[in-house]
Formats: structure tokens, C-alpha cells, sequence
């Protein structure tokens, strides 16, 4: 097990070409935030949006247009049940992150489906939140691409089998390669099990322990996937970079809100890019 150091920012995080577009800084679909849950969705596009993903589209309730767009009119939005809109958004992406509020009854399983009908193996699927607990429940098949799966703990007792007290390394190791692709085991110390190796995130603060933090958590995969080469840098750079990010700003507050810690990604960044 190897302990992420800040050599993982260095590595991933790319001083920007002159030549580009946002077309450069690939394009990202997040689908998510059912009427009880949208803020885990604004939160992960937002989180997307300020990690640099060149274009976010957000496919979500309908009830959560007016809120998104009025925080963050750098993203474009969907209906999630419209699935014709679905297939065309989620087939022109990149990256896709599905799962953030997405919720767990009749229309997430439905929603849940077609993004699994519709992902092709090139490319990026991460799977968090909610579809952890869908798949979990409905014994879902899983599909065909470079797979991230972000549960906590407990969505990866649902997930794996194994219940939070005898997840160790070799067990969470085992029931990866079954699942294939990167599995973030998100606690206080957060791992990730990968095919080339496993990492520790000793970074880090309890003042990040509240709702949204992992939504938010998903977006920057799901922004720094899009844009940087290598998948698994991408993946463990913003978990590492998530948690730095929140112990500079819990050196003088008692609580890491995820908006602020999304706010400060495009001033971190840049202090990190090589
Ligand atoms: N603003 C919004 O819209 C928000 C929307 N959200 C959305 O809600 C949906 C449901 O997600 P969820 O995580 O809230 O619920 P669930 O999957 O039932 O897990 C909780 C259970 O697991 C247990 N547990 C054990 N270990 C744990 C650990 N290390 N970390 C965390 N939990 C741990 C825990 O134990 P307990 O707290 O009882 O001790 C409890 O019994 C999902 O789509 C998400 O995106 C939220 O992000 C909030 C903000
Ligand atoms: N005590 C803690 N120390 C460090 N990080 C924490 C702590 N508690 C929670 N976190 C981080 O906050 C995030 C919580 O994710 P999750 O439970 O999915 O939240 P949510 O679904 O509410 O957005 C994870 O990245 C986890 O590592
Ligand atoms: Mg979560």
C-alpha cells in the first residue's frame, strides 16, 4: 500500500497548452439529483466545472434546473427521464458520473439503466453514491468501461459482501478485480484499489465530515479523468487533492464546507500544475 504524497498533483495536474479549446478539456455528464437530492448533483457538476472539465452537462430532475443554473450557468442540463436526451448527452461524454442523489426508487433504477444501456468501453464511468446502492440491491450488471466506483464504507459493504469490519486489503483487493476498474474506499482514510497498485490518503480532516463532501468528491474524478491522460493518476490526484485542499482550510475553520473546497480547485490547481 502506497501513501499519496502531493508527487501525485505533479504527476497529473498538466500546465495547459497555448493551442487548445474547451474541446481539449474533454466533456463531462453528470446524471444525478432526484427532487429530494439535487444539491449532491449541483454540488458534483460544480466540482467538475471548477476542476477544468472543458464542457458539463448535468442530467438531472427537472425540479433542479433553476437552482443549478442559477449557481452555475457554465453547465447545461437535462430531464434524466427524457431518453432520447440521455443516450445522445451520455454517448457524446467522455466521462460519465452517475449516482450523486440520484436516489434508489423505480425512476434512478430506470435512469440507472439506460446509462449503463448507453456507455460504451472507451469510455469513463464513475459510479458513486445512489448506483452503488442500485447495483447493490438489483444485483445490476455491470457494463463495459473504465470503471470508478466511489462507495464509503457501508455502500461497499452493500457493493462487496463484506461488512465494514473485515474490509481489508486483500478482501477489498479480491472483490476488485471481480469488478475490474478503480474502487475508492472513502472513510477517514480513504483507499484505492487499482490494477497497477493500492494507495493510501493519509491527507485529510474530520472537519470534512458532512453531507455533499463525496458528491463533491465524485466531480473532481469526473473533471480530472476528463481532462488528464492517465486514468489512474487522474483518480488518485483528486482524492488526494480533495482532502489537501480541505486540511489548508481546517487550519482556521472548524468546518470544511464541499462548496468551499470547490471554490479554491482552480487556485490549487494552478499552484500544482507541472
Ligand atoms: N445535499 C444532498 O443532496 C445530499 C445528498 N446525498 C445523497 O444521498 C444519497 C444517499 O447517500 P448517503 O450516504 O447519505 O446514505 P447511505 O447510502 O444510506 O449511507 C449512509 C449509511 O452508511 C453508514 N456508514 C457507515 N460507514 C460510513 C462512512 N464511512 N461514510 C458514510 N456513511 C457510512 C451510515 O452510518 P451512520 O451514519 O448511521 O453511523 C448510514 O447508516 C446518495 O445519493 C448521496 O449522493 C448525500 O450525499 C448527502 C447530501
Ligand atoms: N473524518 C474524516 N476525515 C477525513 N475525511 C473524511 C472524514 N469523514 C468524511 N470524509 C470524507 O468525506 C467524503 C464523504 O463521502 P460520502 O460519505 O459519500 O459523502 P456524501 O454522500 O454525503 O457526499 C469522503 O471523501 C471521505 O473520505
Ligand atoms: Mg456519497
Amino acid at each position: 500500500m502506497e501513501t499519496l504524497t502531493d508527487n501525485i498533483l505533479a504527476k497529473t495536474i498538466r500546465i495547459r497548452p497555448k493551442e487548445s479549446h474547451k474541446g481539449t478539456y474533454g466533456r463531462v455528464c453528470l446524471v444525478g439529483g432526484n427532487d429530494h437530492f439535487g444539491g449532491a448533483i449541483l454540488m458534483a457538476t460544480e466540482a467538475s466545472v471548477y476542476s477544468g472539465a472543458g464542457l458539463n452537462t448535468t442530467l438531472t430532475d427537472p425540479s433542479n434546473f433553476v437552482s443549478l443554473h442559477s449557481r452555475l450557468p457554465e453547465a447545461m442540463v437535462a430531464d434524466f427521464t427524457n431518453r432520447d436526451e440521455l443516450t445522445d448527452l451520455v454517448s457524446a461524454a467522455n466521462t460519465v458520473v452517475v449516482g450523486p442523489g440520484l436516489g434508489t426508487d423505480e425512476t434512478s433504477l430506470k435512469v440507472l439503466q439506460a446509462v449503463f444501456n448507453t456507455i460504451a468501453p472507451g469510455q469513463t464511468l464513475i459510479v458513486d453514491g445512489s448506483a452503488i446502492t442500485l447495483i447493490s440491491k438489483h444485483e445490476l450488471k455491470l457494463p463495459q468501461a473504465k470503471l470508478v466506483f466511489t462507495p464509503h464504507q457501508m455502500e461497499w459493504q452493500r457493493l462487496s459482501g463484506i461488512q465494514i469490519a473485515d474490509q481489508t486489503d486483500e478482501a477489498n483487493e479480491t472483490v476488485r478485480k471481480q469488478l475490474g476498474g478503480i474502487v475508492v474506499v472513502k472513510s477517514h482514510q480513504t483507499r484505492i484499489y487499482t490494477p497497477t497498485g493500492s494507495f493510501l490518503n493519509t491527507a485529510g480532516t474530520p472537519a470534512q465530515a458532512t453531507g455533499g463532501m463525496g458528491d463533491t468528491l465524485a466531480g473532481m474524478i469526473g473533471g480530472f479523468t476528463a481532462q488528464f491522460a492517465n486514468q489512474t493518476n487522474a483518480v488518485l490526484a483528486a482524492v488526494y487533492a480533495h482532502s489537501a485542499i480541505a486540511d489548508e482550510l481546517a487550519r482556521h475553520q472548524y468546518v470544511v464546507l464541499p462548496t468551499q473546497i470547490i471554490h479554491e480547485l482552480p487556485r490549487y490547481m494552478h499552484e500544482h500544475q507541472h
